[in-house]
């Protein structure tokens, strides 16, 4: 299958920001032959240069910047057909909304597509394969921008579940910090896969609660980025939970970590819900409980190990 028979017609795409992810997207579709323009806050171009004429606007802001970069683009005007993605991995601290659930308020007569799964971007970077998804409500949409990313290197499949492909992405930030922890600690092998079968557990509790479907956690966006992420020394949230097992304090590994975890803010917001809710997220919970400097990562094994016995699953 040739690459050129993804990209016959060429669209103009704009980049909403130009950090580690923003950057490998923009090279993506820029390898298609689409017309891409990238807007960063350092860049020289303006953002309403860079949104002009746009089709696809693809957002790959932190969670930290999406709600004021949404209102700066309203401000401009934009096609009916304009579709929007997002690629961001995080939850609103405000209000415990997705990113897409953001644009979506924002731009409710626009179709908004998310975009996630087990998209290490050093890796993407590197030209190495992989493969991702596109999920949207409207499924034209999700065809469009999987017609733009995809290629022999990068593998886009479509899905009808945005909010469980945006949850997946988001929620393993947080079982990626733990499994840091696990490594970190030289728990072994079957402490990591007990860990990471566990945590896709409290994903799909978490997921169901919020209207997400159980297979949606089960494939790339859920599953896949969980095992990549949990696996990888190039995950910033990895990283996080490594460097803490080591004995290093959470200001000490912000302040050294090249770019964004956003599995340390992701974690205070899905404790405000869990809480709420009345969700069981024993994982979560010590995550949360060890970046708030309240116990140490061995207290913290401690407390996930001695919990009441209980079936493995509630048939
Ligand atoms: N890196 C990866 O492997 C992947 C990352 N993601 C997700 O993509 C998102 C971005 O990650 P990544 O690119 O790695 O992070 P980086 O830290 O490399 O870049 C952060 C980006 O967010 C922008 N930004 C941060 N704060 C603000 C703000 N207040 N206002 C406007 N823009 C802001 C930065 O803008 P500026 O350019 O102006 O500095 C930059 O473009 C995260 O949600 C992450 O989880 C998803 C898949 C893979
Ligand atoms: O989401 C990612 C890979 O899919 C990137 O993970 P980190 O943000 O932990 O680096």
């Amino acid at each position: 299958m040739s690459e050129q028979m993804y990209s016959n017609s060429k669209l103009s795409v704009a980049i909403l920001g130009a950090g580690a992810w923003g950057a490998s997207l923009a090279n993506l579709a820029t390898a298609n032959g689409h017309q891409v323009r990238v807007w960063s806050r350092q860049g020289s171009q303006t953002i309403q240069a860079v949104l002009k004429d746009a089709q696809i606007v693809l957002s790959a802001i932190s969670m930290i910047g999406v709600r004021d970069v949404a209102s700066q683009v309203q401000s401009f005007t934009l096609s009916p057909e304009t579709i929007f993605v997002t690629a961001t991995k995080g939850l609103d601290p405000q209000t415990t909304c997705t990113p897409s659930q953001i644009w979506q308020t924002v731009f409710p007569n626009h179709a908004v597509v998310v975009l996630s799964g087990p998209n290490l971007s050093k890796e993407i970077q590197m030209e190495l394969p992989a493969a991702t998804v596109v999920a949207s409500n409207i499924p034209t949409a999700a065809e469009i921008v999987q017609l733009v990313f995809s290629s022999g290197r990068f593998r886009v499949y479509t899905n009808p579940d945005p909010l469980g492909v945006e949850l997946g992405g988001t929620l393993k930030n947080v079982i990626a910090i733990a499994a840091g922890v696990c490594d970190g600690l030289q728990l072994g092998t079957n402490a990591k896969a007990a860990l990471v079968t566990r945590g896709l557990t409290e994903m799909v509790r978490i997921g169901n609660n919020w209207g997400a479907k159980t297979e949606t956690f089960y494939g790339l966006s859920g599953l896949g980025d969980l095992l990549a992420t949990c696996n990888s020394p190039l995950s910033r949230n990895y990283q996080v939970g490594y460097q803490l097992a080591g004995g290093k304090s959470l200001t000490e590994t912000l302040a050294n970590l090249q770019g964004t975890a956003e599995g340390v803010n992701t974690c205070q917001v899905l404790m405000q819900r869990a809480k709420q809710q009345n969700i069981p997220v024993p994982i979560t919970e010590q995550v949360y409980r060890l970046l708030q400097g309240e116990i140490t990562p061995r207290q913290a094994l401690d407390e996930l190990m001695l919990r009441d016995i209980k079936p493995e699953y509630n048939y």
